[in-house]
Order: structure tokens, then C-alpha cells, then sequence
């Protein structure tokens, strides 16, 4: 019988290079089926440790487990393996801007597969029909909103039919209506298409209506909380409070240290 947890990483502390640490002893779970979220200030290690699942990197200590398989960087037939079972959406999308959208989902299929042209075509409208954007197949990517290019994005990122799905800050620079049209989408995806998604994201309020868990890391790639959004909005814990409620001041402080502001304007106080 397969287990619940697709993923699983055990205790990983890393960093690019000796003098750095960027995660330090993170242990999460990401079971199957399910959308998890991984909340965090900007450059508190999120995208790392999306780079080590896929085997970019290897940790320094600790493991990643996928699906039961140790991932290890040296087994290149295992990395080949894994990543075919991972799908991407970067931040930001990084679509081919000279492309039309219909190429662009058709990318990753002419990439990794052999299929027939016909087929292609097949897979491509209905990949672009989940995320609405069938009738926009011919268009180039210069003539489409921010919002539509993250759901081209999206179809992309689930071309090859992936098991696990991996967003990196999928509500970036979109408005509020795109956002939740997005969020809503990550939602319907995963539970149409049977697969497991991790949405990295600082996003609290709009990741708590999709996902099923969170983990809330915080500056120098420590785990602070996990637990689901209930559970963590009910949280007493000053920096969990404080990140999700948004507030500017708490344990983690809005202002750099700094002299008072009159005093450095010259004004008497
Ligand atoms: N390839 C790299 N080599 C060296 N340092 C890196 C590299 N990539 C990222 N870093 C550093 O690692 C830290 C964590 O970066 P990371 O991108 O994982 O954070 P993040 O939580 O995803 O933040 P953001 O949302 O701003 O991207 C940052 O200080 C960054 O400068």
C-alpha cells in the first residue's frame, strides 16, 4: 500500500556555502493529495528548499525522502526519475515571450515526449481548457494580462501530467481578483487532476482558503509552526500572530535599527 506522505524531509540544514546557514534542522511532511503551503518572509530559504527537493543541491545534513526513494544528487538515473514526476511554476512564470501560448504548454511536451504532433495538440487545448484559456491558444504571450500569464503558467506546469506540483510565490504582482482566480485554480487542479501541491508563498490570507497545511518559516530557515490554518490563526505565539495578522511590530521588527527619524532629519524633537 503507498503511504500518505509523498514527501518527506527529515531534519535538513543547508546553505550555498560553509560561512551561511539557510535551513536549519526543517522537518516537514507533505502528504498526498493534499495542498501545502510554506509561508515566509522574503529570503527566509522558501525557494532552497524547493531547489533541494528537486535535487539541485543536496543538504548538508538530514534527508529527502520522495515517495519512499532517498533523493541523492550523485544517482542521476533516480534525479531523471523524480524530476519527471515534478511540475514547476516559477516565480513569475517565465514564459517564452516571443511564443504564442499554445507553444508554450506545448514546451515541456516536445521536451520530454515523443508524442505524436496530433496528440500534442490534444493534450495542450485541454491543459489550456482547465485553466479557461482554450480560446486563447493563438495569441501571443505579449498580447495577454498578468493574470492570464500565470494560468498559461499553470497549464504548463501540469503538461506531463505531474504528481507533484510546485508553486514559488504563484500570487506575485497579480491584483486581488487574479490572485483568488489563481488560488482557486492550484485548488481545482490538485483535486481534479489527483496530485500533490506545495505553494511557496508570503501570502498568509490568500494561501489559508486553499490549503490543507501550512509551515511558517521564519528568518534564518527555521521552522516557527506548522499546522492548519485553522490551528494557526488560533495560534497564541507572538511571531506566528504577528506574521499572520500582518502586523508591522512584533518579535520581528518592521524597522531596521535606526536612530528616531526627527533626529536624523535634523528637526529637535
Ligand atoms: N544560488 C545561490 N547562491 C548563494 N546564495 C543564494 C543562492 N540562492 C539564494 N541564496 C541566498 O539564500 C537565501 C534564501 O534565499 P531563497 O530564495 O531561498 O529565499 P526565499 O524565502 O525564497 O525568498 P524570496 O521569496 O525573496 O525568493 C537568501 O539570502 C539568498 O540570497
Amino acid at each position: 500500500m503507498k503511504s500518505d506522505t509523498l514527501i518527506e524531509i527529515d531534519h535538513v540544514t543547508f546553505g550555498y556555502d560553509a560561512g551561511r546557514t539557510i535551513l536549519r534542522d526543517v522537518s516537514m511532511t507533505f502528504r498526498r493529495g493534499q495542498v501545502t503551503a510554506i509561508l515566509g518572509g522574503s529570503g527566509c530559504g522558501k525557494t532552497t528548499l524547493l531547489r533541494l527537493i528537486g535535487g539541485v543541491y543536496p543538504p548538508n545534513q538530514g534527508r529527502i525522502v520522495f515517495d519512499g526513494e532517498l533523493v541523492d544528487v550523485r544517482d542521476k538515473e533516480l534525479l531523471y526519475r523524480v524530476r519527471r514526476r515534478l511540475g514547476m511554476l516559477f516565480q513569475f512564470g517565465a514564459l517564452f515571450t516571443d511564443l504564442t501560448v499554445f507553444e508554450n504548454v506545448a514546451f515541456p511536451l516536445r521536451e520530454h515526449t515523443e508524442l505524436p504532433e496530433s496528440m500534442i495538440r490534444d493534450i495542450v487545448l485541454l491543459k489550456l481548457n482547465a485553466v479557461g484559456l482554450r480560446g486563447a491558444a493563438g495569441l501571443r504571450i505579449s498580447q495577454v494580462s498578468g493574470g492570464m500569464a500565470r494560468r498559461i503558467a499553470l497549464a504548463r506546469a501540469i503538461a506531463l501530467d505531474p504528481e507533484l506540483i510546485m508553486y514559488d510565490e504563484p500570487f506575485a504582482g497579480l491584483d486581488p481578483i487574479s490572485m483568488g482566480v489563481t488560488a482557486n485554480l492550484i485548488r481545482k487542479l490538485n483535486d481534479t487532476t489527483g496530485s500533490t501541491s506545495l505553494v511557496v508563498s508570503h501570502d498568509v490570507q490568500e494561501c489559508f482558503q486553499i490549503v490543507d497545511y501550512a509551515y511558517l518559516m521564519a528568518a534564518g530557515g527555521r521552522v516557527v509552526a506548522e499546522g492548519t490554518p485553522a490551528e494557526l490563526s488560533r495560534s497564541e505565539d507572538p511571531e506566528v500572530r504577528q506574521f499572520i495578522r500582518g502586523e508591522p511590530d512584533g518579535p520581528v521588527k518592521f524597522h531596521y535599527p535606526a536612530p528616531p527619524l526627527a533626529q536624523d532629519l535634523g528637526i529637535p524633537a
